[in-house]
């Protein structure tokens, strides 16, 4: 039997930091501020995959007072989510996320971010589905305050 679980991170755009989103840094005047390298996509698709698996969330396996994680790439959560996975004998069925950002536009970088999120959980790209919407203007991904991203993920046995 199946197991679902559901995402969502945000967090602030600032000038002085990288933009990093699925893994694959994209040219940007501003970044996500975090304690790692604040990618909220890969942040939404690891809670999603911890609480398919009745786990509790990423900050409760990567404390944002760890040092370990300062400025980390969050394709690291990813693979340590994968081995947490494996040790409970889960195999992930398929995932798929949505990125809430008023710009830039991710088309150009989907098939990098896919690639990237596949080799860090080891899954085919098949079972990886990655959008992106605007919030046409309004709140604080539509004022370019932040990005949000939500996700879903279906685990099976193994
Ligand atoms: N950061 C984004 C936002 C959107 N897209 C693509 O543009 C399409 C139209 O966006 P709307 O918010 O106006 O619906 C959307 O379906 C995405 O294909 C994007 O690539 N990056
Ligand atoms: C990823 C962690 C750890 O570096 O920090 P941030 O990059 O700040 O990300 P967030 O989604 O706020 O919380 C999870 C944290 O534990």
């Amino acid at each position: 039997m199946g197991r679902v679980g559901i995402g969502y991170d945000a967090h602030r755009l600032v000038t002085g930091r990288k933009l990093v989103l699925g893994g694959v840094v994209i040219p940007s005047e501003k970044g996500l501020l975090g304690h790692s390298d604040g990618d909220v996509l890969l942040h939404a698709i690891a809670d999603a995959l911890l609480g398919a698996a009745g786990e509790r969330d990423i900050g409760h396996f990567f404390p944002n007072s760890d040092p370990r994680w300062e400025g980390a790439s969050s394709l690291i959560f990813l693979e340590e989510v994968r081995e947490l996975l494996k040790r409970a004998g889960w195999v992930v069925e398929n995932l798929d996320a949505s990125l809430i950002a008023e710009a830039p536009k991710i088309g150009p970088y989907l098939e990098a971010m896919r690639a990237a999120i596949g080799r860090a959980l080891g899954i085919e790209l098949t079972r990886i589905g990655i959008k992106a919407t605007t919030n046409e203007g309004m709140g604080f991904p539509g004022r370019g305050e932040g990005m949000a991203a939500m996700a879903v993920a279906s685990l099976e046995k193994a």
